[in-house]
């Protein structure tokens, strides 16, 4: 087979093809088009509220496009069974952006959560496994440690530690980097690159936290009002003539972006609003 005849599923892990999604009357994504390739860190930035999260949720199947399709090794997601989904959902780690360990749990705990949850390993293979994953975010030797008992940057290594506990092909991070000092981001960052380096992690990061991004990634999209506004390597973006893109990049708030929460006029907090907000909370699109 050449390369032409491959299928887009041998270099892409993810694609979203005219994908569009809407939260009630709010457009989040009007025909989107991108791709995850297999083995490489994919950053995915914009402005807050952009739908970066919403992204993640679509790729992970808790919620399911609108139109168009979202591909997950050549299939689509809205075509899976439970069955199928479930298995699809145990080769992704996510890691949002609260980290949130469950507090009542150690290390240990914490870790060996997706292992009990989705394998019949034996305990002692557990225990191995949960060594090797803490080692490898640096934390060996934290395993009767309570989380609170942790600082916020190991929080979210064992985080990390959790989300690789079932050797996913693809990991996901949302806003990894939010809330942390310098020092821990710079942790995070190498982390990040050397679990890609080491176990050929494909790796998705949304954030808006544009020098980490850049540094961190291979190939970048930068997503607004529904769609991609530029993508290329970090130095391609770094280049790029787009008034969207350049005034992301330098963090300008004035622009074409607009750094507000939404199009729609403000009407004041009625009734009607309220009404709104309800319904699409209520929209049911879950598939969680
Ligand atoms: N369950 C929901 N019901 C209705 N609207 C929602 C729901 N979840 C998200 N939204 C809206 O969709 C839009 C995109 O949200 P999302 O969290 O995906 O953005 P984001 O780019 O990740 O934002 P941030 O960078 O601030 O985390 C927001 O305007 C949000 O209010």
């Amino acid at each position: 087979m050449t390369n032409s005849t491959l299928p887009s599923s041998a270099t892409n892990l993810v694609e979203a093809r005219a994908l569009s999604f809407s939260w009630g009357e709010r457009v989040i994504y009007d025909r989107l088009n991108l791709v995850i390739r297999r083995g490489q860190v994919t950053g995915i930035m914009g402005p807050s509220g952009t739908g970066k999260t919403t992204l993640l949720k679509l790729i992970g199947g808790q919620l399911i496009a609108d139109s168009g399709q979202l591909l997950l090794n050549g299939r689509s997601v809205a075509e899976m069974n439970r069955t199928e989904l479930f298995a699809a959902r145990a080769r992704m780690g996510m890691l949002f952006q609260s980290g949130a360990l469950f507090t009542d749990m150690s290390v240990f705990e914490n870790v060996a959560f997706p292992l009990r949850a989705h394998t019949n390993l034996s305990e002692n293979l557990i225990r191995e496994l949960v060594g090797l994953k803490l080692e490898a975010v640096g934390l060996r030797g934290t395993e009767d440690l309570m989380p609170a008992e942790l600082s916020g940057g190991m929080n979210r290594r064992v985080a990390l530690a959790r989300a690789i506990a079932l050797d996913p092909e693809l990991i996901m991070y949302d806003e990894p980097f939010a809330g942390q000092d310098p020092i821990v981001m710079g942790v995070l960052v190498r982390l990040i690159r050397s679990l890609r380096d080491a176990l050929g992690l494909t790796t998705v990061i949304v954030s808006h936290d544009v020098t980490e991004t850049l540094s961190i990634s291979d190939y970048v999209y930068v997503v607004a009002d529904g769609k991609v506004m530029g993508e290329g390597t970090p130095e391609q973006l770094r280049q790029s003539d787009s008034p969207f893109v350049q005034q992301f990049l330098k963090g300008e708030a004035d622009g074409p972006v607009k750094f507000q929460y939404s199009q729609l006029p403000y009407l004041g907090n009625t009734s009607n609003n309220i009404q709104q907000d309800a319904v699409s909370v209520n929209k049911g699109k879950d598939n969680a």
